[in-house]
């Protein structure tokens, strides 16, 4: 009796889930996976790819179940990148339940850490959404017109989109905490506030005002040169990028190919070194915005960096970015 009521619990439960991967449901995406026998791959509920015969579905709880039986996640839909961002806390969990002392081992190493899955493909395609409504933005760059490279991008205006206003907030803390550290590495006085409100009434106190998030657009043969983003006296030396699109060719289910970030570092005296940072749609890295400290065997010392983006080959690429001081 128990066993056949466990059964019919059991087989509604598919046909629940197979109903959602039919509607491709965004909202089920981390509430379960689906596994195709022939291909031996897992997807989320809302997989762009086409429908699959239902007698070679499985379903599974989560990643973890998926792969112990021996599939691999869809490079389309990331089944992967979707565990962190569908973490029921919110952004603020989610940067709370990063490991932060790895990556400000990273940090302290090259200058970049990685801060891995961080956004879901519907949170991706949402903000990439937001690049043509004109009203979130203060103004718009085309970077042919200043020497920049090539491609535009556009400053939010305040108040920011939700989701990039709680990035920011969220992730000032630890930017400010590296700053401090590194205030410290070079014998200066730990100056950043723990909050970002607060900060940013000293940023407006000093006549720096204006938002500086942004939406980045690249289509095919544009690029990003070297640069630093100051705006002022004020500066937060971290800021952070976020890939809204996934890199790869097409038929691999990629939006472009190109298009890599890359950081470069100079010590006094030496030539630069560059750094190609993989990142793939939703991860996020943070890095130094215009120079860092660098431990000597003789003591600390400054290294300058500059970021920027390798020529887009094909299709288009799409970055939010994160800076922490306000322009002038
Ligand atoms: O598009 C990118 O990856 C880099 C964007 C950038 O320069 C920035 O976020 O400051
Ligand atoms: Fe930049």
């Amino acid at each position: 009796m128990a066993d056949t009521a466990i059964l019919e619990v059991d087989s509604s439960l598919d046909e629940a889930r197979w109903a959602a991967v039919l509607r491709r449901d965004p909202a089920m995406d981390g509430r379960f996976v689906y596994a195709v026998k022939t291909t031996g791959i897992y997807c989320r509920p809302s997989c762009p790819s086409g429908p699959a015969k239902r007698g070679n579905v499985r379903f599974f709880a989560d990643n973890a179940a998926a792969e112990a039986a021996g599939f691999r996640t869809c490079k389309r839909c990331r089944p992967d990148a979707v565990v962190v961002a569908t973490a029921k806390d919110g952004i603020a969990g989610r940067i709370a339940a990063l490991d932060w002392p790895r990556i400000d081992a990273e940090l302290d190493e090259g200058g970049i850490g990685l801060l891995g899955p961080l956004l879901s493909p519907t949170e991706c395609s949402d903000l990439r959404s937001f690049y043509e409504e004109d009203h979130r933005f203060r103004s718009r760059v085309v970077m042919q017109r200043h020497g920049f490279g090539s491609g535009e991008y556009k400053y939010f205006a305040y108040p920011l989109p939700d989701l990039i206003g709680d990035l920011r907030a969220a992730v000032y803390p630890e930017a400010a905490r590296t700053a401090n550290r590194w205030r410290a590495m070079l014998g200066q006085d730990p100056f950043f506030p723990d909050s970002h409100r607060a900060y940013l009434k000293h940023c407006h106190a000093a006549g720096q005002r204006r938002p500086t998030p942004l939406l980045l657009r690249y289509g095919p043969g544009d690029y990003n040169c070297l640069h630093q983003d100051l705006y002022g006296p004020e500066v937060l030396p971290l800021q952070m990028v976020i890939l809204l699109s996934e890199p790869g060719p097409r038929e691999k289910g990629g939006d472009f190919t190109g298009g890599e970030f890359v950081l470069t570092e100079q010590r006094p005296r030496m030539q630069s070194r560059a750094e190609v940072v993989p990142l793939r749609q939703g991860e996020a890295a943070i890095f130094a915005v215009n120079e860092r400290p660098r431990q000597g065997t003789r003591g600390a010392y400054r290294v300058k960096l500059r970021h920027g983006v390798s020529r887009i080959r094909s299709g288009q690429r799409f970055t939010a970015g994160i800076i922490f001081h306000d322009a002038q």
